[in-house]
C-alpha cells in the first residue's frame, strides 16, 4: 500500500486539511511549508474575486508599463503581483520572491523565511479581457543560504529538481487549485459561497498518450524541420489542434486528458518565450508527478541549469508518448543536419 492509499482523503475534503493531513505523513515537518500553500490559496481567491469581476469595475486593460520581458502589463497583471507578494510577504514563510513582473529578486524582509518563492502571478495575460481561461503558476524552494539575512541569487537560481513544491491556480468556469510536494498531484476546486477550496481531483495520473496537440501554428513558418515535420505527423494521426493561448488552460486540459503542449525555440526567438523559472519548471514537476513528460526537445526540463531568473526556454510537455516522438523528429533533424 503506497502512500496515496494509506493518505486517500475523500473528494470533498478542504485544502486546509488535506496540507494538514499530508503534512502528518513528514514527522519532521515543521508546518512552514503548510502554512506557505495556505497562503497562496488565500492571495489565490482574492485574485478570483478580481477577476470575476473584471468586467464590472476598472480593472480592464493595460496598466500602461511595460514589464522585464518587454510585454505590456495589464493591470490585472499588476493587481495579481501585488496580491500574491503581500500574502507571502505576511505570510512570513518567504524571504525572496521571483515574480514574472519584477525585474530583481524582491527581498520580503522575512530573512527567518526558509523558501524562496517563483510567480507567473497572472498566466495568459492577452486573454483577460476576452473572458477565456487565465491562471497564476508558482514554485518553491528550500532556501539554500543559512537564515537570518536575505535571500540570495543561489537561492533562487535552483534546477527544478529542487522544488519543494509547485502549482497553479485556473480561473476558467470553475476556479481550481492543483498541486504537488512531489508525493503526487492533486487538484482542488473552489466554491466561492463557502470560500473553500475542496478536493475534486485525486491523485491526477496523466494518460500515456492523446490525440490533442497544442501549439501557436501561427509562427510556423519559424519553426525548424523537426518541429514542422512533428506538427505534419500530429495532423496525419488525426490529432485535434487545440490552444487556447493560455498554457495554464492549454496545460490543465492536456493533463487531465492527454496531449501535448509546445513552445519551441523557432529561427525567430530560439529559446522559445515561456520562462523556466516560473512557467516550465513548477508545470514540469506536476507533469512528472502525474506520469508525463517535460523537455526542452532534448533534456528534461527539470534539470536545465537557470542562468538567470527571467530566462526563456522551449518547452514540450504533457503526455510521455507525444513528448518522446516530438524529441524523435526534433532527433531525426539533428542526424540530417550532420548528415548534410
Ligand atoms: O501568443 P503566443 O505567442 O502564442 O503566446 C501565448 C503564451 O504566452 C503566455 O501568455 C505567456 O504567459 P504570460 O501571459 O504570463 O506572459 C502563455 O500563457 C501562453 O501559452
Ligand atoms: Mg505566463
Ligand atoms: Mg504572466
Amino acid at each position: 500500500m503506497d502512500n496515496h492509499d494509506k493518505l486517500a482523503l475523500p473528494v470533498g475534503t478542504t485544502l486546509d486539511r488535506f496540507i494538514m493531513r499530508k503534512q502528518e505523513d513528514f514527522p519532521y515537518a515543521t508546518g512552514e511549508l503548510s502554512q506557505l500553500l495556505r497562503d497562496i490559496a488565500l492571495a489565490a481567491k482574492i485574485v478570483n474575486r478580481e477577476i470575476n469581476r473584471s468586467g464590472l469595475i476598472d480593472i480592464a486593460g493595460a496598466y500602461g508599463n511595460r514589464n522585464v520581458q518587454g510585454e505590456d502589463q495589464q493591470k490585472l497583471d499588476v493587481i495579481a503581483n501585488i496580491r500574491f507578494i503581500r500574502a507571502l510577504r505576511n505570510g512570513g514563510e518567504v524571504c525572496t520572491i521571483i515574480s514574472e513582473e519584477d525585474e530583481d529578486m524582491i527581498q520580503t524582509g522575512n530573512v527567518q523565511g526558509k523558501y524562496v518563492v517563483a510567480i507567473d502571478p497572472l498566466d495568459g495575460s492577452s486573454n483577460i479581457d476576452v473572458n477565456v481561461s487565465i491562471g497564476t503558476i508558482f514554485s518553491i524552494y528550500r532556501r539554500v543560504s543559512p537564515t537570518g539575512s536575505e535571500g540570495t541569487a543561489q537561492d533562487c537560481l535552483q534546477t527544478g529538481t529542487h522544488q519543494a513544491a509547485a502549482g497553479y491556480v485556473i480561473y476558467g468556469s470553475s476556479t481550481m487549485l492543483v498541486y504537488t510536494t512531489g508525493n503526487g498531484v492533486n487538484g482542488f476546486t473552489y466554491e466561492p459561497s463557502l470560500g473553500e477550496f475542496f478536493l475534486s481531483h485525486p491523485n491526477i495520473q496523466t494518460p500515456t498518450t492523446g490525440k490533442v496537440y497544442s501549439v501557436n501554428e501561427g509562427l510556423s513558418e519559424y519553426f525548424s524541420e523537426g518541429m514542422k515535420n512533428y506538427v505534419s505527423y500530429c495532423k496525419e494521426e488525426g490529432y485535434s489542434a487545440r490552444y487556447i493561448g493560455s498554457l495554464v488552460a492549454d496545460f490543465h486540459r492536456n493533463l487531465l486528458k492527454g496531449g501535448i503542449y509546445m513552445y519551441p525555440g523557432t529561427s525567430k526567438v530560439p529559446n522559445g518565450k515561456l520562462r523556466l523559472m516560473y512557467e516550465c519548471n513548477p508545470l514540469a514537476f506536476i507533469v512528472e508527478q502525474a506520469g508525463g513528460k517535460s523537455s526542452d526537445g532534448r533534456r528534461r526540463t527539470l534539470e536545465l541549469e537557470p542562468t538567470e531568473t527571467h530566462v526563456r526556454c522551449p518547452v514540450f510537455i504533457g503526455s510521455t508518448e507525444m513528448v518522446d516522438k516530438a524529441e524523435e523528429f526534433l532527433a531525426a533533424e539533428v542526424l540530417q543536419g550532420e548528415v548534410k
